[in-house]
């Protein structure tokens, strides 16, 4: 899109104003207030209630918004600027009860709802993976049984802990259960690690994934992988769900469950940029903890996958006009 009376408003121009003045928001755009409406919103879910070992999940939305300063307009790679593609602003943090964590997934469920009512397309930073269950009732409102893509080193379709059914274990066997997901067009990628047992695989499969471990994506390498998802995908409306502990830990350390041998970052965001023409309609990225974190390497990595996700929403955008 041009300049003009109805251009987006972009980021703050970093020959003008350097980028480490000022307070953050994601990638230096204007927040929602700033712009009324948006095509694309980053909504920061500053919670972690639900984690099962190291916390602090709740700080990731503030360490990525200022890692993303030194992001920048154009992608070489996809050959687009979202940023003038279509509207993106962000829509700030939700006030999620960090004591509760049913209020909390009713808080999320109904905002996120609100959020989209008027066609704008999420995508979230956690937080803990406890959040993509209410993040997928509201996307099952808008659009029905979803597509789910799901990047993580771990399965997150266990049935409780300490009798507790809400967790970051859990989401995505809540989720199925729930009926909101299309049984048809489920994977994980990038899993890997222990397990408790070989029933957790045979629960994952009788809950609808199919699964590409983190061994897989190196073997049959980026390009295979994303084609036969794409081709499971179809046309569906698709939700992606990114753990950024799907990456190794050398590659994102400040996480709250790191496992070896994940992903490098440049797989994923390879990854990411061969889902090219997917009908994405929304997407988080969840489990950045950066007080376990060196020099900003996993806040970094997750404002980089964040920009794929806004480029792939705004090229979809863009074919739809
Ligand atoms: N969703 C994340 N990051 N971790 C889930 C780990 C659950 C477990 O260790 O049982
Ligand atoms: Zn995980
Ligand atoms: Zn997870």
């Amino acid at each position: 899109m041009q300049a003009g009376p109805d251009a987006p408003l972009g980021p703050v121009n970093a020959a003008l104003v350097p980028r480490y003045a000022g307070a953050a928001t994601y990638a230096r755009l204007p927040r929602l207030d700033e712009v009324g409406h948006a095509d694309i919103a980053l909504l920061g879910i500053p919670f972690d209630t639900g984690v099962s070992y190291r916390p602090g999940a709740r700080f990731g939305p503030a360490a990525i918004r200022e890692a993303s300063r030194l992001l920048r307009p154009y992608h070489p790679a996809l050959d687009t600027s979202p940023f003038a593609a279509v509207q993106v602003a962000d829509a700030g943090d939700l006030a999620v009860n960090p004591f509760d964590i049913a209020e909390a997934l009713a808080t999320i469920e109904t905002q996120v709802g609100e959020l989209i009512a008027d066609g704008t397309v999420p995508v979230c930073m956690g937080g803990d993976h406890t959040i993509a269950l209410p993040l997928l009732r509201a996307m099952h409102r808008a659009h029905g049984p979803m597509a789910v893509l799901h990047f993580d080193a771990h399965l997150d379709t266990w049935d409780s802990y300490f009798g507790a059914d809400y967790t970051h274990g859990t989401p995505f066997r809540r989720a199925s259960e729930e009926g909101l997901l299309d049984l048809d067009a489920l994977s994980h990628v990038g899993t890997r690690g222990p397990l408790y047992a070989a029933e957790d695989l045979s629960e994952d499969a009788r809950l609808g994934f199919g699964i590409v471990t983190s061994s897989d994506v190196g073997r049959r390498g980026v390009d295979a992988v994303a084609a036969s998802l794409t081709e499971r995908i179809g046309d569906r409306p698709l939700y992606l769900s990114i753990d950024i502990d799907v990456l190794d830990p050398a590659h994102a350390p400040g996480t709250g469950t790191p496992e070896a041998g994940g992903l490098t970052s440049r797989e994923l965001l390879e990854l990411l940029r061969a889902l090219d023409g997917v009908n994405l309609v929304g997407a988080d990225v969840v489990e950045v903890a950066p007080a376990y974190d060196h020099a900003d390497i996993t806040a970094v990595a997750a404002s980089h996958v964040l920009y794929d996700l806004v480029t792939l929403i705004a090229r979809r955008l863009g074919r739809a006009r």
